[in-house]
């Protein structure tokens, strides 16, 4: 049985001060939380290291937004794996839409990265997903299914099933647009096939899979309960901790 992945994608919100905050307020309401789904915060690279201390005592995890594939090196900017797992940063998400569209990061990029996640033990969230005109033209599942076999080159099956997929569909992220239930799951239960294609069916059925793009209370529990969906990443919603909760609850 997959255990569902609640992820908090702070994007780049948040100071020090206010992350601390948050982290606080979401730790306070999870205090009796029974742990059935696993919980992850992404806060920006400022506050890892602080958020990481506060959680250190919980079962909340914490993820990074991005990292460069080598350990170290002179790559003005960059943060290394290294650094991640330095202070107790366990997850890391990697291709999110934003970045391959803002900073020009291509899939031969990603894999890199996947690479050097699974080399230093960070268990990666790989982020695809179509564009609205690949959608109305009906390129989705190509699209996606062209996207991950790009990714996931070199990647064997035990790390394939100990890594979580994320599929957001550019379109609905910070749109407040959700993709319904059905969509959503007819592309995450796409993802698992492509997965069995290019492994096995074993390693399909163990490689978590979250829906992201205006996921919110009101709309989690319909999205969590599809068959192919593992959980959710969230961005606006996991900046308010009674929004984020609802989901995890939800
Ligand atoms: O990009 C997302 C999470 O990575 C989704 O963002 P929203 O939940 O704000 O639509």
């Amino acid at each position: 049985m997959r255990r569902q992945i609640i992820a908090g994608n702070w994007k780049m919100h948040t100071t020090r001060a206010e992350a601390i905050v948050l982290t606080e307020a979401i730790k306070q309401a999870l205090a009796s939380y029974d742990g059935e789904r696993e919980v992850v915060l992404c806060p920006p690279f400022t506050s890892l290291s602080a958020v990481a201390d506060l959680v250190g005592d919980t079962a909340i995890g914490v993820g990074a937004q991005n990292m460069h594939y080598e350990s170290a090196g002179a790559f003005t900017g960059e943060v290394s794996p290294l650094m991640l797992t330095d202070i107790g940063c366990e997850y890391v998400i990697l291709g999110h839409s934003e970045r391959r569209q803002y900073f020009g990061e291509t899939d031969v990029l990603i894999n890199k990265k996947l690479q050097a996640a699974f080399a230093n033990a960070i268990m990666p969230i790989l982020c695809v997903g179509e564009s609205l005109a690949q959608r109305e033209a009906g390129e989705t599942l190509s699209f996606i299914k062209a996207q991950l076999t790009a990714g996931l080159t070199q990647i064997t099956a035990a790390q394939v099933s100990n890594m979580v997929i994320a599929y957001e569909p550019i379109w609905a992220i910070g749109t407040g647009k959700t993709a319904t239930a059905a969509q959503a799951e007819e592309v995450c239960k796409a993802i698992r096939q492509t997965v069995a294609a290019l492994y096995d069916t074993a390693t399909a059925e163990a490689v978590r899979i979250q829906y992201g793009g205006s996921v919110k209370g009101s709309n989690a529990a319909d999205i969590l309960s599809q068959a192919n969906i593992d959980g959710a990443l969230v961005g606006g919603a996991s900046l308010k901790s009674e929004d984020f909760v609802a989901i995890i609850n939800g």
